[in-house]
């Protein structure tokens, strides 16, 4: 059987050099472009070379189209703004766009849902096997705690990140409220500062640290009265997302369009 193409946006980034050698280390797949914006300094490299793993005679390009109608699935790691452009072209071309690019506000929702009518896409705040198990177990601790548990998402990365609460921390945070049947956003407690008042029964709180090179630390934390819960995933390495989203590439072939997350790909959906 021929190789999935598979290309990878952001291919100069911290995650893109990940992907694109994460590619290259899994059977029946191929790295089949990578792509930055006009003008990036590594423009016209070699994708192999960039990533630390030889010559792939694959040159970085900024002509998105091109590589779209040439592959049969994206990987995209960048940012919102960039990602729901790829998730059109996405549309355009019927390609799988599996996206782990974190920090969405409600317009880029909306647009992306719209490209799922067409493109087949699967979206995660986090990509690895560890996290996901972790949502699961999350939903499910909440699911056998009464609101005697205080829980609050904790998380730490490293010092360039743009975004917060991380994605992860959102979909802990959304694996509690469905635990505990209720809308996160009705719960959600975010940036306290000052006089903040007493902890509201049922809220769930958010809390980020930032500093040197932390690939990704997140807790939901269980707290009652003199005793708690900690349930906690260490990201050593990030190999551990860009396997995941390798996975979901291939999961992703034949499927048709729609909305997919890892748990989809990783059959947990009903653990
Ligand atoms: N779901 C998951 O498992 C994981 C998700 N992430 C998420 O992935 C994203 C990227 O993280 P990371 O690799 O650390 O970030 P980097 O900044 O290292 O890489 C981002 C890349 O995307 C490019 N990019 C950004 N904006 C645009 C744009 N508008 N058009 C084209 N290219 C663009 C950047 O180019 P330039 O330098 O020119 O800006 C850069 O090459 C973040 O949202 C992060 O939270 C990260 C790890 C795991
Ligand atoms: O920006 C990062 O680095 C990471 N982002 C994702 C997130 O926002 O949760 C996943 C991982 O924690 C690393």
């Amino acid at each position: 059987m021929a190789p999935i193409r598979i290309a990878v946006t952001g291919a100069a980034g911290r995650m893109g050099r990940a992907l694109l050698t994460a590619i290259h280390e899994t059977d029946g797949c191929t790295i089949a472009g990578a792509l930055e914006r006009d003008g990036h300094g590594d423009i016209g490299a070699d994708a192999g070379t960039l990533a630390g793993i030889g010559e792939m005679g694959v040159p970085v390009t900024s002509d998105a189209l091109e590589v779209f109608a040439a592959v049969d699935a994206v990987l995209d790691f960048t940012a919102p703004d960039a990602t729901v452009e790829f998730a059109d072209l996405a549309a355009q071309a019927r390609i799988v766009h599996v996206i782990g690019t974190t920090g969405f506000a409600p317009e880029h929702e909306t647009r992306l849902e719209a490209a799922s009518r067409h493109a087949t896409l699967v979206r995660a705040g986090n990509m690895s096997l560890g996290v996901n198990l972790l949502t699961a177990l999350t939903k499910r601790v909440a699911q056998a705690l009464d609101t005697d548990w205080d829980i609050e998402i904790v998380e730490m990365h490293h010092r360039h990140k743009v975004d917060a609460p991380s994605g992860t921390a959102l979909m802990l945070g959304e694996a509690a409220a469905a635990g505990r049947g209720v809308t996160l956003d009705d719960v959600s407690d975010r940036g306290r500062d000052g006089q903040t008042g007493a902890r509201k029964t049922g809220d769930i709180g958010f809390a980020a640290l930032r500093g040197g090179s932390v690939v990704g630390e997140h807790s939901a934390i269980f707290a009652a009265e003199k005793e708690r819960i900690v349930l906690t995933h260490i990201a050593e390495d990030r190999s551990i997302f860009a396997r995941g989203a390798v996975k979901a590439a291939l999961w992703g072939q034949g499927k048709g369009p729609g909305n997919f997350d890892m748990l989809d790909v990783l059959g947990l959906s009903d653990f």
